[in-house]
């Protein structure tokens, strides 16, 4: 069954032209935690497609119920679905005044950036959080002790560790030729990784932003 495309009007978001960040790394590569750090430094929207896809269902709609049927059949959720709740909350953010935003954990592929980008707008920088496999897994281990994300644990761990290495890999490969791929070493501590991603925003939104940067 397909589920019927919505027609979304992008006018505001295409005036607005907000800049668009892609974030993408590793499962517990810290990108829920350093995006919560940039939306309260920066005033940006975080949205993470597989919040998008819960709360639809959530909401009780038709689509919703659709989308229930295919994940309960196993089945991949339609890109176009996914895209279409990215932009309907993409034109709500901005409408309430939203400076930019986080596309957390997204694109997963190289094709699901370009859909993204050609229906859209193009992303300003890809943020890649680059950890080793050891402090991924051991991060989402911990995680585990109080997620409870079935998700977090060592077997589903390996095999989201093989499946990002597999899909997202290409991804960054794909923007490094682009030059928007702004690699950032993630071993650190969440200050010190925060400290490693705020030049980079800086640069798109001015040194005004900082805190301690006059001193
Ligand atoms: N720099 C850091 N050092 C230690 N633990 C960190 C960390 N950044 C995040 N964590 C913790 C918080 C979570 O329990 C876990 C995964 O972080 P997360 O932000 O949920 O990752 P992601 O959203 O990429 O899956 O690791
Ligand atoms: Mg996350």
């Amino acid at each position: 069954m397909a589920i019927e495309r919505k027609q979304i009007d992008l006018t505001p978001l295409k005036n607005a032209n907000v800049p668009i960040f892609f974030i993408v790394g590793g499962p517990g590569s810290g990108k829920g935690t350093q995006c919560e750090r940039i939306v309260n430094k920066y005033g940006l929207s975080h949205l993470s497609s597989g919040d998008l896809l819960r709360a639809e269902v959530q909401s009780g709609s038709a689509r919703g119920a659709q989308l229930v049927k295919i994940m309960e059949a196993g089945e991949l959720v339609p890109l176009e679905v996914v895209l279409d709740l990215i932009k309907e909350a993409m034109v709500n953010e901005v409408k309430k005044g939203s400076k930019g935003f986080l596309i957390d954990g997204y694109p997963r592929e190289v094709k699901q950036g370009d859909q993204f980008e050609s229906e859209i707008q193009p992303a300003t920088l890809v943020l890649f959080f680059d950890v080793s496999e050891d402090t991924l897994v051991k991060r989402c281990l911990k995680r585990a002790e109080t997620s409870g994300r079935c998700d977090d644990n060592i077997e589903t761990i390996k095999k989201r560790l093989a499946t990002f290495n597999n899909a997202t890999a290409p991804v960054t490969d794909h923007y490094e030729k682009k030059h928007k791929l702004v690699r950032i070493a993630a071993e650190g501590t969440i200050d010190e990784i925060f400290s490693h991603v705020t030049p980079h925003l800086d640069r798109v939104f001015g040194s005004n932003q900082k805190v301690a940067a006059s001193a």
